[in-house]
């Protein structure tokens, strides 16, 4: 088979919290993460030559700067195959929108070549490699709910229950590198590994980013009404946490519509992993 199409699911931090600066300017922190059944759409086909193209919906990212291009990269060295890759992308979500979306990209371009390529990498290697990428790549490959410690990289899956989520992005970019380096970010969080309800965790960027961008604390403030709210990652995205498509759904039909949203279910198991392994089956 020399095609695959594959979603790149969005995901959630349900909770964000800073422990510690490292020596290198990095964050160690503990997150949870969990996956959206709703994300962008990537085809992947063997091109007649031996190089990368990506189509489809690139913005103005230019070709080397793609997560999905350098994911392609780090598997060059480890092609089995004559063939370059040809990566259909069609983009769902919101950049810099903190669903990690150009992560997901990455994590599902390195797990769809990893495949035609034939590079037989295990998940534990491709982690390893995506790592380089971005913090969020590794969760992404691993593909299991988890709660993320470290920089991201120290993951430890963890099962809960399938929530629905209004996600509403405020039309404003938040720079991760700028909230990272951020002198009035908090950084001492006292490390915690159970009690992970909404009521007893919080997104330790929230309040910082809220005062930088008050478009970000707006949203935060209208979802409030429907349920449990949170930013996610370093914003702006912000969401409410539902008992039902039908709650879901009525939250996106009241949006303002100066700003973009979409509804999703959670999964314990990333779609991407789902879609490979009946790939595999086929
Ligand atoms: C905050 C999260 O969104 C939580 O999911 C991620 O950890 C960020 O993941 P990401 O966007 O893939 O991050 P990267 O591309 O690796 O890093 C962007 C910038 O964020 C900062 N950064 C990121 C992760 C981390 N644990 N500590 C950091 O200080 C660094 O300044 C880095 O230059
Ligand atoms: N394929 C891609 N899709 C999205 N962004 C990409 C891609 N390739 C490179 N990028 C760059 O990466 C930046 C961060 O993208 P991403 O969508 O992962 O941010 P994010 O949702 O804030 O992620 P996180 O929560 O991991 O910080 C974008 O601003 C964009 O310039």
């Amino acid at each position: 088979m020399t095609s695959l199409t594959l979603m790149a699911p969005a995901k959630l931090n349900l909770f964000l919290h800073i422990n510690a600066r490292r020596e290198d300017g990095y964050h160690e922190l503990e997150t949870l993460f969990t996956f959206l059944d709703f994300g962008d759409e990537l085809t992947f086909s063997l091109s007649h030559d031996t190089k990368i193209h990506i189509t489809g919906d690139t913005a103005d990212i230019p070709l080397e700067d793609n997560l999905i291009y350098k994911a392609a990269m780090a598997l060059y060295p480890y092609k089995q195959v004559e063939q370059g890759i040809c990566v259909q992308l069609t983009k769902k979500l919101p950049m810099g929108g903190g669903v990690g979306g150009g992560s997901s990209d990455a994590a599902t371009t390195l797990l769809a070549i990893n495949q035609l390529w034939k590079c037989h990498l295990s998940n534990e290697k491709l982690a390893q490699l995506g790592l380089s990428l971005g913090a969020d790549v590794p969760v992404f490959v691993n593909g299991k709910t988890a709660l993320a410690q470290g920089v991201g990289e120290k993951l430890t899956p963890v099962t809960l229950p399938q929530r629905w989520y209004c996600v509403v992005f405020p039309n404003v970019h938040v720079s991760t590198a700028q909230v990272f380096t951020h002198p009035d970010l908090p950084r001492d969080t006292n490390k915690l590994s159970q009690h992970w309800a909404l009521s007893n965790t919080r997104n330790d960027c929230e309040a910082l980013v809220k005062k930088l961008y008050p478009e970000v604390e707006k949203t935060l403030v209208w979802l409030l009404k429907y349920g449990p709210t949170r930013m996610t990652g370093t914003g702006a995205c912000c969401f409410v946490e539902l008992d039902s498509m039908d709650a879901a759904q009525r939250v996106l039909s009241s949006l303002p519509s100066y700003w973009q949203g979409f509804i999703a279910q959670s999964s314990n198991i990333s779609t991407a992993h789902v879609q490979l392994d009946s790939w595999l089956k086929m």
